[in-house]
């Protein structure tokens, strides 16, 4: 029998929970400052229990941190020229800093063009085009949420990803796409699979470090796992379950996120920062 060695764990919760407490700080400072609170502006089109879920979990960590949150519901059968509107006016609006639009936002909205709509200075969920290319040329400017909590996440575990096969499984929008680009602009030789790449499992078993953001439940197992990678858990499918089938991937891997308390709260974490960050230069301070 050959002996196996469990990874350790990256620990995404107390990562998140420092940087938050951080973050808040720096909320109260501005606040006392410039007698305005940070304030998020979250958009969600319709009523996808999961979405409103996520929303509500944005929304009272913000609360937490001594962030404002402003919720703007619409129906589901919005428009993509309402909702448009609706972030064109929130983007004028001085009094809100961040923009959060709730992925997905049903099939028959332009979500590009919803995106778009986002004044790039209150990106904080780094969503536009603008924030697309500073991550993907390594220039400050706001990231993506996941894509950035996972960067920050190898960073706290000493894991550079410079000259390192880095295998991202996805290429959405907000996730796989510019997780590669952040990989990319750290120097990482990158590799994207997805719904038409032929063999998933000969890709995956070349990689240092592992990206799963495909929303396809226990996808990658541990056999495909080469011995010693770096293994992000990046999926969120119904019921809390990842894209990796950890109880195998964790007997092959170094290092591997849990599902929940890996990436999730890093997402979040993320947000808010980026949000305080946002209000900090809108308000001059
Ligand atoms: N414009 C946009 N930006 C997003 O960042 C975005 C989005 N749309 N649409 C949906 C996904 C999903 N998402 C999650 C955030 C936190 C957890 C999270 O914190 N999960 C906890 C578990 C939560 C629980 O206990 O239920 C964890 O993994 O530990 C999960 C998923 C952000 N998303």
């Amino acid at each position: 029998m050959t002996q196996t060695r469990a990874a350790r764990l990256m620990d995404g919760t107390a990562l998140a929970r420092r940087i938050v407490e951080d973050t808040a700080r720096r909320a109260a400072e501005l606040t006392e400052r410039t007698g305005t609170a940070p304030c998020l502006a979250t958009v969600l089109v319709g009523e996808d229990p999961a979405s409103v879920t996520y929303v509500r979990m944005k929304q009272n960590r913000c609360r937490k941190a001594g962030i404002t949150s402003r919720h703007v519901a619409l129906p589901a059968t919005t428009t993509t020229d309402e909702l448009v509107a609706t972030l064109r006016e929130l983007s004028a609006d001085p009094g809100v800093h961040g923009i959060l639009l709730q992925h997905p936002v049903g099939d028959h909205i332009d979500e590009r063009a919803a995106f778009e709509a986002i004044a790039p200075e209150k990106d904080v969920d780094g969503v536009t085009f603008a924030s697309f290319a500073t991550m993907s040329f390594g220039l400050p400017g706001f990231v993506s949420c996941t894509p950035g909590g996972i960067v920050r996440l190898l960073d706290e575990y000493g894991v550079d990803p410079a000259g390192k096969r880095a295998v991202v499984v996805g290429r959405s929008a907000i996730l796989g796409k510019p997780v590669g680009m952040l990989l990319l602009a750290r120097d990482a030789t990158v590799t994207y699979c997805h719904s038409r790449t032929r063999d998933l499992s000969a890709a995956v078993r070349e990689a240092d470090i592992v990206v799963a953001a495909v929303g396809r439940p226990r996808l990658i197992r541990g056999q495909d796992v080469k011995p010693g990678a770096v293994v992000i858990d990046a999926g969120y499918n119904p019921g809390n379950v990842g894209d990796v089938d950890f109880d195998s991937a964790v007997e092959r891997a170094s290092l591997i996120t849990p599902v929940p308390g890996g990436v999730g709260p890093m997402t979040i974490a993320t947000l808010l920062e980026q949000t305080v960050t946002a209000a900090g230069r809108q308000l001059g301070a």
